[in-house]
């Protein structure tokens, strides 16, 4: 089936693509593109020194961390909080068998871990995972187990390959009219719970995964999936989706932070990762296969454009199971991210009425009494708009840091931290650090605008997608995907939120504390 698949879409290889699939194709070996490399600084302070809680013979900091009141894998910024204050912005942690840790808060610092790490970047997280995709799915993954996983040349033939076409503005810019088709659809869900609960069910998060796997999926798989049909079953295939990908984030929040006991035996929620890990690639491997049946029955058309992942199954040098676990990693990675990020910038936005008028009145201006579908020059001008998602990243970035194993040894804050050490860019604390951003603690998008009001802002002290050539490949996906969100919703609604403070709990990525119990009110 793949390959008569292959053939048929290679037939059309001559049809004019929509996409560009000739910048790296033929490039495999890692990137060596001029990066200016801090230099090393040989009289810095030895590695023994780099301050931390207290470190065992044999065991490490594992008894500091784990019989410290504030350490609890779902509350995970509470003890990286607590150990910054106590021990500055360079924090060691030393597990046995496990590469030792250094937590960063200085963006000088994070800018030195990213200028290093450029020509290889390595991280060495999601190992359980790995494990998995390696060890146990019956060599689906033929020891490849994808971007979110591999490192070194492995990562980097397949990045290399999908880099330009999964980031290029315009290649995304080609599904906006569907995805601005999904969003609407959702806003009249919204407005049909609103009329019949008063207000956002308790459970609306899940309505938000719907509406991002139904976003993502049109890049993914090239078609809708259904997940807005009213009453959809929850034993659903997309509902099914959406339940064993949140379950995955669930026990790799709890295999990544944790003394690593399931190197030596399948621990509870290894055993939970397993199970959702197989559920989620048979559905998907499913509705991949399907994606590839109506590919095939559409061949032939010299004039027709290809899609972003068929011209991605045509570039020599990825194979098909390549795109498949890109497409997997995809699906994976494009729920519990754009989601999220809209349930926290909804509950800035409810929380802060001037911030949301200055939205509305932008998006008023913008789009304005425009009947058809959003076009790339609307949001092209929704500059407020960017910089309320910004600031609500700072505020409540998806992830506690980004990480990076380093291939030589480095000095940060003044200390030699050695090779093969993992360097943590702690995103939420350099975010609510009054040092570095002025009014932390204030939701003031106005400090990303071109002028920048509050001052100049250090280029590495914000970055919800990660930094490199290793940046978070879905980032022009997930913009695209918010931006409709947030320009449809305010166009169209007033939200509000009246209930308890919003703090994060630690899901892998960082997810509301609280039901997401908006009102929406019809502005017009
Ligand atoms: C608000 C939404 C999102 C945020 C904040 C986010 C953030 C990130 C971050 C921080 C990384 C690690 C980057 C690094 O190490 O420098 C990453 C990697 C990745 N993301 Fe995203 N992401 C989002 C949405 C998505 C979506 C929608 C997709 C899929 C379409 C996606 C797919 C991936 C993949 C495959 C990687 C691994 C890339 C690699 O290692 O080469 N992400 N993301």
């Amino acid at each position: 089936m793949a390959s008569i698949l292959r053939s048929s879409l290679l037939l059309r290889s001559s049809a004019p693509s929509a996409f560009s699939v000739r910048a790296v194709s033929g490039a495999s070996t890692l990137k060596q593109e001029a990066v200016s490399v801090p230099k090393f600084d040989s009289s810095a302070r030895p590695t023994s020194e780099i301050p931390g809680p207290r470190c065992y013979p044999i065991v490490g900091t594992i008894p500091s961390m784990l019989l410290d009141p504030t350490f609890d894998n779902k509350q995970i910024h509470k003890f990286w909080a607590k150990m910054i204050k106590e021990y500055g912005p360079i924090v060691r942690m030393i597990t046995p068998g496990m590469p030792s840790i250094v937590g960063l808060t200085n963006p000088d610092d994070c800018e030195t871990v990213f200028r290093t790490t450029m020509e290889n970047p390595l991280r060495n997280g999601f190992l359980a995972l790995k494990k998995i995709r390696d060890d146990e799915v019956n060599g689906y993954f033929e020891k490849k187990s994808g971007l979110l996983t591999e490192n070194g040349e492995e990562w980097w033939r397949v990045r290399s390959r999908v880099q330009t076409p999964m980031l290029k503005v315009k290649n995304i810019a080609s599904y906006l009219t569907l995805m601005d088709e999904v969003t609407l659809e959702f806003l009249n869900r919204i407005a049909a719970m609103q009329e019949e609960y008063g207000e956002m069910p308790s459970n609306f998060q899940t309505e938000l995964y719907k509406w991002a796997l139904e976003s993502v999926g049109l890049v993914a798989l090239s078609r809708r999936l259904g997940c807005l049909e009213p009453n959809i079953a929850d034993d659903s295939e997309p509902m099914q989706l959406i339940h064993s990908a949140n379950n995955i984030f669930e026990a790799m929040n709890d295999t990544e932070i944790s003394a690593g006991m399931w190197r030596f035996f399948p621990t509870a929620p290894y055993r939970k990762l397993k199970a959702n890990h197989q559920l989620f690639l048979e559905i998907a491997d499913s509705n991949i296969q399907e994606t590839e049946a109506l590919l095939k029955a559409k061949t032939g058309k010299e004039d027709e454009e290809l899609t972003l992942m068929e011209s991605l199954l045509l570039m020599p040098g990825l194979s098909r199971k390549d795109v498949v676990t890109l497409i997997l990693d995809m699906l994976f990675a494009g729920i519990d991210t754009t989601s999220h990020t809209i349930g926290f910038t909804l509950y800035l936005l409810a929380r802060h009425p001037e911030v949301q008028s200055r939205v509305q009145k932008e998006v008023d201006q913008v789009i304005g009494d425009h009947e058809g579908p959003l076009l790339p020059s609307h949001l092209g001008r929704l500059s407020y708009l960017k910089a309320v998602l910004k600031e609500s990243h700072r505020i409540f970035p998806l992830t506690m840091g980004n990480a990076r194993t380093l291939d030589r040894d480095i000095v940060l804050s003044g200390y030699i931290v050695p090779k093969g050490w993992m360097a943590i860019t702690l995103n939420m604390l350099i975010g609510w650090d009054e040092s570095v951003f002025p009014r932390a603690k204030e939701f003031v998008p106005e400090r990303w605008l071109r002028h920048k009001p509050l001052g100049p802002i250090h280029p590495y002290a914000s970055l919800p997608f990660g930094a490199g050539t290793r940046m978070c490949i879905g980032r022009r996906i997930a913009e695209q995907e918010l931006y409709t969100f947030l320009a449809r919703a305010m166009h169209r609604f007033t939200v509000d939120y009246k209930y308890e403070d919003m703090d994060v709990i630690s899901k892998l990525v960082f997810t509301p504390s609280q039901p997401l119990r908006f009102t929406f009110t019809e502005r017009r």
